[in-house]
């Protein structure tokens, strides 16, 4: 019996056995019988170095996005359809064990998809691994939360889970500057009505961190967790697209309860296993991500308009020079830009400014590379 033979067998009997106590044993040797074969074939003996199933992805592409959602809602699938990635799919729960990369090009752009393992209620406290899923969601451009069409209900759980490891969706870093001193107690400024936290709650979530002397700078109407976020400063901003998968198991109510259940954040309805609406949910991942063209200027030469790079927005000139080469960052002396976040045709910027559509940019390095 082959390799791939010995998984669907055993795939077979854990979906037809029913959990409980006295089935655990042997539930828990099946799943460990097929992680063992599904290793080796990822990793085929002789292969060489022990590269075994890994959390941990290297980022490709221009960005990347992962699919969150409860185990069986069928992600593994999508991964499959939108990418040339080939992603093990069960009709039972923790089919996928590792992360699993994927790449999709859509209208010139690379982006890598990442297939996860499911995540359940309780995964950011190490349910189902799910602590080690969610800390290698942390990095990606995009959450793509996925939720059956009979179950939309999943969405908040989904993001409780991702908040309690410190990532925050659809929300923008807050503005707050606190620049410590060594004495002279808080100063606190603001740029705006702050209508849901007074200066002593702020002193007091700041006492709690040993910042006793310090400048505030606030220019957002902050509440007390967007501070405390800030003051950790451990936390990712990441957008979301919710995908509905299997819409082709629903009829029309269900389809217009889901609708309603979603609310007016970024959603596509899908149906990975029929094929449904692919087309509109890769749109939709490039436009929630948001990228703009960028034209680049060799010194002294003409701008390269045939072929601009694909970066997205927001994006830093230090995030471009990161993207050409890997010694652009160290030797750095400044760049030029013309466009529209340029103050004036050439302006010299920093590693730190923000790039805009279309704009021309030119870097200039200490000695050629
Ligand atoms: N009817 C229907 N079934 C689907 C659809 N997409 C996936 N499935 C089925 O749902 C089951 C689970 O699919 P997977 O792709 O393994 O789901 P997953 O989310 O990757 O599951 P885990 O890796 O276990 O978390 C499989 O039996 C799929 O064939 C769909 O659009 N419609
Ligand atoms: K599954
Ligand atoms: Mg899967």
């Amino acid at each position: 019996m082959g390799v791939q033979e010995e998984i669907k067998k055993l795939e077979d009997e854990l979906l037809h056995t029913q959990y409980n106590k006295a089935t655990q044993k042997h539930i828990g040797r099946l799943k460990a019988k097929l992680a063992k074969l599904r290793d080796e074939q990822q990793n085929p003996k002789g292969s060489g170095g022990a590269s075994g199933p890994s959390y941990a992805v290297r980022k490709t592409g221009d960005a990347t996005v992962a699919f969150v959602g409860f185990p069986s809602v069928g992600k593994s699938t999508l991964l499959n359809k939108i990418t040339n990635a080939n992603s093990e799919v069960g009709a039972y729960a923790f089919t996928t064990l590792t992360i699993i990369p994927g790449l999709m090009e859509h209208k010139g752009a690379k982006i890598q998809v990442l297939d996860a393992p499911g995540i359940i209620s309780g995964a950011s406290f190490g349910r189902g691994r799910g602590s080690e899923v969610l800390a290698a969601v942390r990095n990606v451009d995009l959450v793509m939360l996925v939720v059956d069409v009979f179950s939309p209900e999943h969405i908040p759980i989904l993001e409780k889970e991702l908040s309690n490891v410190g990532i925050r969706l659809d929300q923008e870093k807050p503005d707050v500057k606190i620049e410590k001193h060594d004495r002279g107690g808080l100063s606190i400024n603001t740029t705006v009505p702050l209508t849901k936290i007074d200066d002593e709650t702020i002193a007091a979530i700041l006492g709690e961190h040993r910042i006793h002397n310090a400048g505030v700078l606030i220019r957002d109407d902050i509440d007390a967790d967007q501070l405390i976020d800030v003051v950790l400063d451990s936390r990712s901003y990441i957008p979301t697209l919710v995908i509905v998968n299997k819409i082709d198991l629903a009829d029309e109510p269900n389809l217009k309860k889901t609708e309603v259940a979603i609310g007016n954040r970024p959603h596509v309805f899908v149906s990975g296993h029929k094929e449904i609406n692919l087309e509109e949910l890769k749109d939709k991942i490039f436009e929630t991500l948001g990228f703009i063209k960028l034209y680049l200027k060799p010194q002294g030469k003409k701008a390269d308009v045939e072929e601009p790079l694909i970066i997205l927005k927001n994006s830093t000139v230090e995030d471009v020079c990161n993207r050409l080469h890997r010694d652009f960052v160290k030797n750095f002396r400044y760049a030029l830009v013309w466009g529209n976040s340029a103050k004036h045709p050439g302006q010299r910027v920093g590693l730190d400014h923000v790039l805009k559509d279309e704009d021309i940019l030119t870097i200039v390095v200490k000695r050629s590379l």
